[in-house]
């Protein structure tokens, strides 16, 4: 039975994965996390009323002595912290959140490393989304002329995506720096043409009724290549974070990007 704490319980990713730990026969929710609570027990909550999960709203609180996996969906401003918490207390994390710089991942590493302890940091864990940064990496050798829409609900804390970071520096890792589009072009309103990473352009979209979309724009001579995907559902990102949750603590270091652990 693995062990898991649930970080971020209180938002829209913390509460499918609550329930997806929860029906699942290998998994135990141990405990929950949220600053947001006011609750000292899930079963306070009429959704799981059955259950007996302390709830935590403090980090330093937090009782660690039997948990294994530590899976975090909460906000770009305390995923650092949380997972060097997990990390330091000997909990393997499984990481959802988005937005930390390249240096707090690195240093996560780092203390992952010296204590040889297994880790996940997922940009997606939709298997459509692991596909299509897949695919893009394989056009992109033969497409150097890229561009990225991303589009999410309008709720999203974070821009551009980190899917769409991740596009881009899987891209980059196959593609020579290029920009793109005319050289003498000229934004007219300041953003038109997007953020930049190394000469690929990424447009992030924001509407209410959206999940998590990406495509990704290919265009050479004559011709055009777009690979899209879609999670119309939550529930896309199960699958994967079963996954590593069950897989995670085999591993003795952090790993980027669920497709080390498919
Ligand atoms: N990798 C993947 O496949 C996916 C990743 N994500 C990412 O997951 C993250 C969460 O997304 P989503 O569920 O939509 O966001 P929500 O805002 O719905 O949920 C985040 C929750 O975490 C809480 N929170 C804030 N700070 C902390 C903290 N220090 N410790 C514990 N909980 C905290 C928030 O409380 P409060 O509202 O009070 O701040 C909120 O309840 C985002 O970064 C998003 O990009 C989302 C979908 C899929
Ligand atoms: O905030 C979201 O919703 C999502 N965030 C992740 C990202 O930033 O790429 C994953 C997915 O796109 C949903």
């Amino acid at each position: 039975m693995v062990k898991v704490i649930v970080a971020g319980f209180k938002g829209r990713m913390g509460n499918t994965t609550s329930h997806m730990i929860i029906d699942h026969d290998d998994f135990e929710l141990t405990c929950v996390f949220d600053p947001r609570a006011t609750e000292k027990n899930l079963s306070e909550e009429s959704e799981f009323k059955d259950l007996n999960v302390p709830v935590y709203n403090k980090l330093e609180d937090i009782n660690t002595s039997d948990i294994d996996v530590w899976v975090d969906f909460t906000a770009p401003s305390s995923v650092y912290a949380n997972v060097k918490f997990a990390i330091e207390h000997g909990i393997s994390p499984v990481v959802g959140t988005t937005g930390m710089s390249d240096d707090q991942v690195v240093e996560l590493q780092k203390i992952s490393k010296e204590k040889k302890l297994g880790g996940l940091i997922a940009p997606n864990f939709g298997i459509s989304a692991v596909l299509l940064m897949q695919f893009a990496q394989q056009a992109a050798k033969y497409f150097p002329d890229v561009e990225i829409i991303e589009m999410h609900h309008d709720n999203k804390l974070d821009a551009p995506s980190g899917t769409a970071i991740n596009t881009a520096k899987l891209i980059a890792e196959v593609r020579a720096p290029k920009k793109q589009g005319n050289p003498e072009e000229k934004e007219t309103l300041a953003g038109a043409r997007g953020a930049n990473y190394e000469g690929m352009h990424i447009h992030s979209v924001r509407l209410p009724g959206y999940v998590a979309h990406e495509q990704v724009l290919f265009g050479s001579k004559g011709e055009a290549l777009t690979i899209r995907q879609d999670s119309f559902d939550r529930v896309s990102f199960m699958s994967g974070v079963a996954v590593a949750v069950e897989k995670i603590q085999g591993y003795d270091e952090l790993l980027v990007g669920l497709e080390h652990i498919l």
